[in-house]
Order: C-alpha cells, then structure tokens, then sequence
C-alpha cells in the first residue's frame, strides 16, 4: 500500500505492520514528524537543562589489582546513586566496537525484505524480532527508533537463528560483556555482604538479551521519543553507544545534584561502555542499588546506533531481596516472586518510568489515598444510611451487638485496596486516536464530519459561520468545544475499527466510550442519578410529613425528635450531592466536578459531624455549636482550596478517607450496642451496598454503549435508599405511637402488636424454648 504521509493509519501500516520502521519513513523523504510520534508536551525530555554526568570513567583493568578497593568503591558508589557509570579497558575489544556499530548500520540499511522476515509475526525463531515500537497499541507516542532483539540461549541456536548479517560480530560481543558483567556483578554483590559462587552468578545473569538499536535523524527531535521513560529490568545493562549522545537518566531526591534540572545525559565517551543497574539488581540489594529511570532522546545530527546487552536471572529463578541486607535493613521493601512473573508484567504495558517496580514493592498503607473519591464517598453514604436507620430505633429498643458493622469496616478496607489497583485510559494512548484528535484539531473534522466549534474554515467553508449552520439552541447549553468535539468523533471512529477487528472497547480519557444523547455525555449515570436524587427526595419528604404533620408536635411547634432538623439538612445535602452528580455526569467539565467533588465533601464532612452529635447524643445547642463550629471550619476551607487554590485529587482523597473512616468509627462502636428488629434491612443494605461497590472493582465497558459498571452501581443505590428510608420512617412511627398515648388507640395497639412481634416475640419464645430444654433436662417435665 502507497504510503500516505498526511494518514495516521497509512503511516501505521508503512512503519509497524509492514515493518519499513522509521528508517523507511525517513527515507521517504518526510520533513516534519507526524502526528503519532509527537509526544504529549509534558512528556517531553527538556534537554537544553539536561546537565552532563561527569563521573570520569571506570579503569576495569585495576579489578584485581592493586587498585581494586579503589575501584570496587567507584562501582559501588556509583550503583548507589546514579545508577549508571562508564567503564572502559573492560576487556571488549576496542575493534569488536567499531565493527558493531558499522554492522548495526549496514543492518538497518539493508532491504526491507531482508529484515521484515524478523517483525513478530512471522519470525523463523522466538529468539529473534525486528521492530519499531515495542507496543504500539500502548503507547502515548511511538518511539523514534527501529531495532531488532535477538534472546541468547547458547551459540548454536544464535548462529542458526539470528540474522546472518549481525550474528558473529554480536556472539563475539556478548562473549566478552558477560565476562564483564560477571566480575562487576561479584564487586557489587560483596559490598552486600554476599560472597557469590560461580552458579549464583550464573543464575543472575543466565538470560540475555541482545539488541541493535537505530535512532534515523529527526527532523523534530524536540517533540519525539526514541525509547519512552523506562528502567531495565534485569541485573546489569551493558549499552555501547556511539558519538551521536541522547542517553539522559531522571535525577531522584538523593543523587546530589542540585534541584535545578530532572535529567542528567550520559555522554558518549570513547572506547567506553555504559553500565546500568536494572530492576533486579535494585530489588536484591533491597533498593541499595538504583535501577535508573532512562530514556533516549533524538537528535536531527545524524542517525545514532546503540547495541545494549541486558542481563537477567534465569526466568524460573526466585527473587527476592537478599537476606543480608534485609537483616541490616531491619525491613524487606520487596517481595519474593518468579522473574518470569516480573517479566510477563512488564511486557503487558508500555515502558512507564520505573512503573514495572510496583510489581515487586511490598505494598504499604498509603496506598489508600488512591481509592476512588466518589466510590468512598458513596459507601459511606450507604453506611451512614444503614446507621441512619439503626438511629431511629435507638430511641427505645434495647443492646445487642450488630456484628455487620464491623463487617462492613472489614469490608470497606478490602475494596480500598482493590480500587486502589485500578488503572484507566489505553484509548487515549492510542497513538492512531491521538493523531485523529491532532488533525481534527487541525481541520476541524473526522472522516468528513466538521464541528462548528472548531473556528476555522475546512475545505473553504467557515465552520463557524452563520447562526443557522451551528448547533441548535437547545443543545448549546453544553459547551462543547472543538477538542471535545475532535476527542468524542476520534473515539468513535476507533472504536468502530477496533469493533471490526475484533477488539472490545478501551477507556478514553478515563472514561468509557459512552454514546451521547442530547449532548449528555453518560446518559445512564445521569438518569440514575437523577432517580437517586427522586428517591431521597420522597425520603426526606415523607419524613418531614411524618415529624410535622402526622405525629404529635411539641408545643413549642417544634418536632419531639430532637435529631429531626439534622436529618433535614443530611437529606436535603444528599440530594445536593445526586444533584450535582447527575451533572458532572451529563458534562464532565472543569466546573462540574468541582462541584460534584464539592457537594460530595460537604456531605462527608455534614455527616461526620451528624454521627458524633447523634453517637453521642449531644442535645445541647451550644455543645452541638461547638462541636460542629471546628469540623464546618475544615470541611469549608477544604473546599475553599480546592476550589480556588488546588484541585488535589490526592489530599481530597486523603481528606475524605480519614472523615469517613472516623464516622464508619464511630457509628460502629454506637451500633454496637444496640439493637432493632429489623436489621435484615441494615445487613441488606450494608451487603447489598458492598455488592454494589464490586461494580466498580470490576469494571466493564458500557453495554449498548450506555450501561457501565459505574452507571449500574448508582443504579443499585436506588433501592438501598429506599429502604433505608422507609425504614426509618416506619421505625420512627412507632416509637412515637409508643411513647404517646394521646394518639388513636387503634393505632397504639396496632402498632404495639408489630412492636412485641417483631421485637419482643423471639426473644420470648427463645427464652421459653431455653427454659423448656433446662427443665426437661432436670426431668421435671415428664415426671
Ligand atoms: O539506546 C540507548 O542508548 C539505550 C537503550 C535502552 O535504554 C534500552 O534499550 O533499554
Ligand atoms: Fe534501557
């Protein structure tokens, strides 16, 4: 197929599928990068700032010698802080280098049918795989680079598999690297306290993994990638690279360089050779040694070759950081696991940072801050629901404990840290949607679709013209904008293509791809959350109805039920909250999730302060004053800041976690002791509210293009508020028919008859049923 340079998926098919790569494109002769190679802006590497490392380099001839310690401490320092350092008189011939820049050269150069051979899907071997991207379908822009990898599994298999071209020159450098490798690996694991024998270091460097890497001129290095931010995940990286430079390593806290700048280049140095630490050299040491976040920049000089060998551990070995140093450490920050698991995880996702070390972390509390907002929010919504309506019948049932509370807390931390797992978004990663929304953003249309939004004229017609060929009034009120416009269209498109290649749907932007109607961007959430918003309406009316009308006034005017006005401004602030859900739902726009966030915090921070003056039955109006005054102050300036000074989803996650956990707290303790006779509908809507929230631990995309997991979850608390609402009136009219006996006396004795059944009956019969046994055991029944 002709190679469209003005077509995303032309360009796709040309480089990765028919594997002309980037030196093909080049050779094309394009002059500007196209859109699918154009990282996102604060992706990018700023270069000018980049200071140079200026370690001088390693003399490995003094290994051995006199000057060993002096050596050993340079290889040792340098592995602790950087993470990469220089080596040169290390023992591979000065000659052998030259060769192998010369042959990755001519290897790139050759005709496509001679590397094409090598692309995935039809290599002769595993061992071997010639390429661009490592997973385009992945990244957020592909790399600038061509390469092919080559897995080494002894001599034979490489001089039969390997590309006849490349196979010598490299079986001779990676005989000579792992000797290397090998004597770098003992210095390192001695600072450690290990004395290794010959099989552990066998073991640790058992695979490896050779590369010919091909970096073609850019003629806009400044917005492209040639290998996105990465650490390697073996033991020790071996890298030659030529005169050309663009290696840059991420500077982290405690490497000594001054704040002023994020990456350090490593600078090509004659005759030299780079080391790195990788992953599991990191993970062994137990984070004593750095695997260095990396990553390789494009320069428009001249085409730059690299030829890196990565050593590894064997994959069935074990890892797990070694017992020495955990004994001085006093703490394991890894885990133990297969490397063949470690490598499974990595190859899934594109190169992240130092992402693919999360595998191996031992996962610390703090992970909760990353639950979701919304979903905690909610669940203590359910909860405070569920207390809500043990409140009622405080009044007058007596205690027994009501263990699902604690459950429930149980239950709460389980789902936090599975929420806290959760990743989103491959579709706006989608190096083809990105170049959809680019040039949309461009032209202003997608496949013949123009969106008035976008001002500026598409095939000579002003997409913004007269009033009649823009969007109709009624729809205005959404504001969408040419990016919204350009984003929803791209989506649809690429859902349609991947839809015929038989791929499901991925999120974009977070979100899934939901069909709009009438502009509404989650059609089903937003109806929902306009039934959650009915139902406590109908809930907070009845109980106004309830406590004003039908029952019983003080004289005063004012309800018996000291707790009523609270539960008032609780009801009304829910549906404050469904509100303002609902909209964020219909427009996900910078001002409505302020204000779902805000309604939602306002909420929490309400029903913190209801659980403690209700707990503690704080009847007082100025001891209530002055227990709320503090939390009010709080929760405002908290959403003061949000609003106005930061929108940190981090501190508003932490926020709400330590106001719900404190109100699930203390409802727990009080619901511990007491007792009603309808808790079925307390465990039911605890139970079922927990179900609920697995809707949004598994996640799915939206049947007919409506109906996710989140839009089924607001679903679900429909009937759980309705419950919990009918509850608490019904549990309300009782205690007041009880305690008033100036009411109808069919009502009284109606109502009294639920009361002892329910309540009263069971434990009744238990206790003749007990009596009974213990009688029959003293055998005075029968004689
Ligand atoms: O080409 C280079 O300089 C570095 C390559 C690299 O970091 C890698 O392949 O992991
Ligand atoms: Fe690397």
């Amino acid at each position: 197929m002709a190679l469209n340079l003005n077509d995303a998926k032309s360009i796709y098919d040309f480089v990765v599928t028919e594997g002309n790569g980037i030196k093909g494109l080049v050779d094309s002769g394009l002059s500007t990068v196209p859109a699918v190679y154009v990282q996102p802006p604060n992706e990018r590497i700023d270069k000018e700032k980049a200071i140079k490392l200026e370690l001088p380099p390693i003399d490995l001839s003094k290994l051995g010698g006199p000057g060993h310690a002096e050596v050993a401490e340079q290889i040792v320092r340098a592995a602790e802080t950087v993470g990469f350092f220089q080596v040169v008189n290390h023992g591979v011939p000065l000659q052998l280098l030259e060769s192998l820049k010369e042959t990755a050269h001519n290897f790139f150069s050759l005709p496509l049918e001679r590397k094409a051979v090598y692309l995935a899907p039809v290599s002769p071997s595993p061992l071997v795989k010639y390429g661009t991207s490592y997973l385009p379908e992945k990244e957020k822009a592909l790399g600038w680079k061509d390469y092919i990898l080559m897995q080494y599994t002894g001599d034979d298999e490489a001089l039969r598999y390997w590309p006849e071209e490349i196979k010598e020159v490299l079986l001779e450098y990676v005989r000579y690297s792992i000797v290397m490798v090998k004597k770098l690996l003992r210095v390192l694991l001695e600072n450690l306290g290990v004395k290794p024998d010959d099989s552990m270091i066998d073991v640790l460097t058992g695979r490896k993994t050779l590369a010919m890497i091909y970096y073609p001129t850019c003629p806009n290095p400044d917005v492209t990638i040639g290998i996105e931010r990465h650490s390697d995940i073996g033991m020790l990286t071996v890298l030659l690279q030529d005169e050309i430079g663009g290696l840059y390593v991420k500077i982290e806290e405690n490497m000594n360089y001054e704040k002023k700048t994020e990456w350090i280049e490593i600078p090509p140095i004659p005759n030299a050779l780079v080391i790195n630490v990788a992953d599991m050299l990191q993970v062994l040491s137990n984070g004593k040694y750095r695997s260095a976040e990396h990553a390789v920049c494009n320069t428009n000089i001249n085409s730059r070759v690299s030829v890196p060998i990565f050593t590894m551990p064997l994959e069935t070995s074990t890892i797990v950081p070694l017992s020495q140093v955990v004994e001085k450490d006093g703490i394991a920050h890894y885990k133990e696991f297969l490397f063949v698991d470690y490598m499974n995880n990595v190859y899934k996702n594109a190169l992240n940072g130092k992402k693919s070390l999360n595998f191996a972390k031992i996962v610390q509390r703090s992970q909760l801050q990353a639950i979701d907002q919304r979903f905690s929010i909610s669940f203590f919504y359910y909860t405070n629901l569920t207390l809500q309506s043990s409140h009622a019948t405080q009044l007058d049932f007596p205690t027994k404990k009501m263990m699902i509370d604690r459950y429930s807390i149980a239950l709460f931390l389980v789902f936090s840290f599975l929420v806290g797992a959760l990743d989103a978004s491959a579709g706006d990663a989608d190096p083809l949607y990105r170049a959809c929304v680019a040039e949309c953003e461009k032209t202003g249309c997608v496949g013949g679709r123009c969106f008035p939004q976008c001002k500026f004229p598409s095939d000579g017609v002003a997409n913004d013209g007269p009033w009649y060929m823009q969007e109709p009034l009624y729809l205005k009120w959404k504001q969408w904008d040419c990016q919204s416009d350009c984003r929803y269209n791209c989506m649809v498109d690429r859902e349609k293509e991947r839809e015929a290649v038989g791929n499901g749907p991925v999120k974009y932007h977070g979100k899934w791809p939901f069909e709009r109607v009438f502009g509404i961007q989650e059609p089903a959430s937003v109806v929902f959350s306009a039934l959650n918003l009915a139902m406590h309406f109908h809930g907070w009316l009845s109980f106004f109805i309830l406590i004003s009308y039908n029952l019983p006034l003080r004289q005063s005017k004012k309800a018996y039920y000291e707790f009523a006005t609270l539960w008032h401004v609780y009801g009304l602030l829910s549906m404050n909250s469904w509100l303002w859900s609902a909209v964020f739902h219909s427009r996900d726009v910078d001002l409505t999730e302020k204000l779902d966030y805000s309604s939602a915090v306002a909420l929490l921070g309400y029903s913190l302060i209801l659980a403690i003056l209700r707990c503690f039955n704080v009847r007082v109006e100025a001891a209530r004053v002055m227990v709320a005054a503090p939390f009010l102050a709080f929760v405002t300036t908290h959403i003061l800041y949000l609003n106005f000074y930061a929108f940190d989803y981090g501190w508003n996650m932490k926020v709400c976690v330590v106001m719900g956990v404190a109100q699930l707290l203390i409802w727990a303790i009080w619901a511990g002791v007491t007792r009603h006779p309808y808790r079925w509908k307390c465990w039911v809507v605890v139970i079922g509210g927990g179900l609920a929230m697995l809707l949004e631990i598994y996640d799915f995309p939206p049947y007919q293009g409506f109906f996710d997991a989140h839009a089924i979850w607001h679903a679900t608390t429909i009937p759980l508020t309705y419950l919990c609402r009918h509850h608490i009136a019904y549990k309300l009219r009782i205690f007041i028919l009880l305690s008033f006996p100036s009411i109808r006396e069919k009502e009284r004795v109606c109502a009294l008859t639920i009361f002892v059944s329910f309540s009263r009956l069971p434990l009744f019969s238990f206790r003749f049923f007990c009596s009974f046994l213990k009688k029959s055991q003293d055998g005075e029944v029968y004689s």
